[in-house]
C-alpha cells in the first residue's frame, strides 16, 4: 500500500522555484488501480518518479508497506525498485542491441537469478504477452506495440508488487493503444497488481475506477461510484 503524507517536490532552477508536487497526499491500496491524468507540466512525472523511487521528495514522506522510501539508503531503495516496482513507459526503453529476451532478462539480473531460469521466466513472460514467436527479435525488428509488449514482459517478469506506467500508449497509433491498455489491464486484474496509469487519453480516463488529476502540482482524487 502506498501512503504518501504531505508531499513536496520542489525544483530549484537558479533563483526560481517549482513546485511540481505541491502538498500531495494520497493512499493506493494493494491492487487497486488508479488513472493519473492532467495538463502538461502538472507534475504526472513527477508523482510517478516518487513512487517508484526513481526521485526523493524535497518534503513529506512516500510510504509504500509502512517504509518511507525517502528514508532509504540509494541501495536499499534500488533493492526496493528492482524486487518490487515495474516501470512501462511511453518511450520503451529497451536496450537496441539485445534481443527481446534479453531486454526482459535485464529484469532479473538484479534478483540474482541464475541464467537458465533467467532465460525460461524470459521466455514465459514474452508468451504472456504474445510474443512467442518474437524471442530473438531486436527492438529494431519490431514495431511499436510489440517493442512496448517486450517493455511490459521485462517490468513483470520479475513478479512485481507495483506497475507504474508512463504514458504506455503514447507513440503507438490508435489500434495498438487499445491492445496494450487491454493487456495491461488484463494483466493488473490477473496479477492483482498495484497500477498506476498516466496518461493523457480521455476514454481510458472515463472508465478509470479511481482518478487522480494534478494541477499545478495539486492532486485530486475522484472515486467511481461502484455500478
Ligand atoms: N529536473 C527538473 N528540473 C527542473 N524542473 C523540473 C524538472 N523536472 C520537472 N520539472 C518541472 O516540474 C513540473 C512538473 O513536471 P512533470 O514532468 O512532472 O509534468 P507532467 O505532468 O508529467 O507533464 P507532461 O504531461 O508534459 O509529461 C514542470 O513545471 C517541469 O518543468
Amino acid at each position: 500500500m502506498y501512503q504518501l503524507t504531505g508531499v513536496t517536490k520542489r525544483y530549484q532552477r537558479g533563483k526560481e522555484a517549482i513546485d511540481a508536487l505541491a502538498g500531495v497526499d494520497l493512499t493506493i491500496a494493494d491492487g487497486d488501480q488508479l488513472v493519473v491524468r492532467g495538463p502538461t507540466g502538472g507534475g504526472k512525472s513527477t508523482l510517478l518518479q516518487l513512487l517508484g523511487g526513481l526521485d526523493r521528495a524535497t518534503s513529506g514522506t512516500v510510504g509504500l508497506d509502512g517504509t518511507d522510501l525517502g528514508g532509504l539508503s540509494e541501495a536499499a531503495l534500488t533493492r526496493v525498485r528492482a524486487a518490487t516496482i515495474g516501470f512501462v513507459f511511453q518511450s520503451f526503453n529497451l536496450i537496441p542491441t539485445l534481443s527481446a529476451q534479453e531486454n526482459v532478462e535485464t529484469a532479473l539480473a538484479p534478483l540474482g537469478v541464475k541464467a537458465t531460469e533467467r532465460a525460461r521466466r524470459a521466455a514465459e513472460a514474452l508468451e504472456s504477452v504474445g510474443l512467442a514467436e518474437r524471442l530473438t527479435h531486436l527492438p529494431g525488428e519490431l514495431s511499436g506495440g510489440q517493442q512496448q509488449r517486450v517493455a511490459i514482459a521485462r517490468a513483470l517478469v520479475k513478479q512485481p508488487k507495483v506497475l507504474l506506467a508512463d504514458e504506455p500508449t503514447g507513440n503507438l497509433d490508435e489500434d495498438t493503444r487499445d491492445d496494450i491498455v487491454g493487456l495491461l489491464e488484463g494483466l493488473w486484474k490477473e496479477l492483482g497488481l498495484t497500477y498506476v496509469l498516466v496518461t493523457h487519453d480521455s476514454s481510458i480516463a472515463k472508465r478509470a475506477p479511481r482518478l487522480a488529476v494534478i494541477r499545478k502540482g495539486r492532486l485530486k482524487v475522484t472515486e467511481r461510484e461502484a455500478a
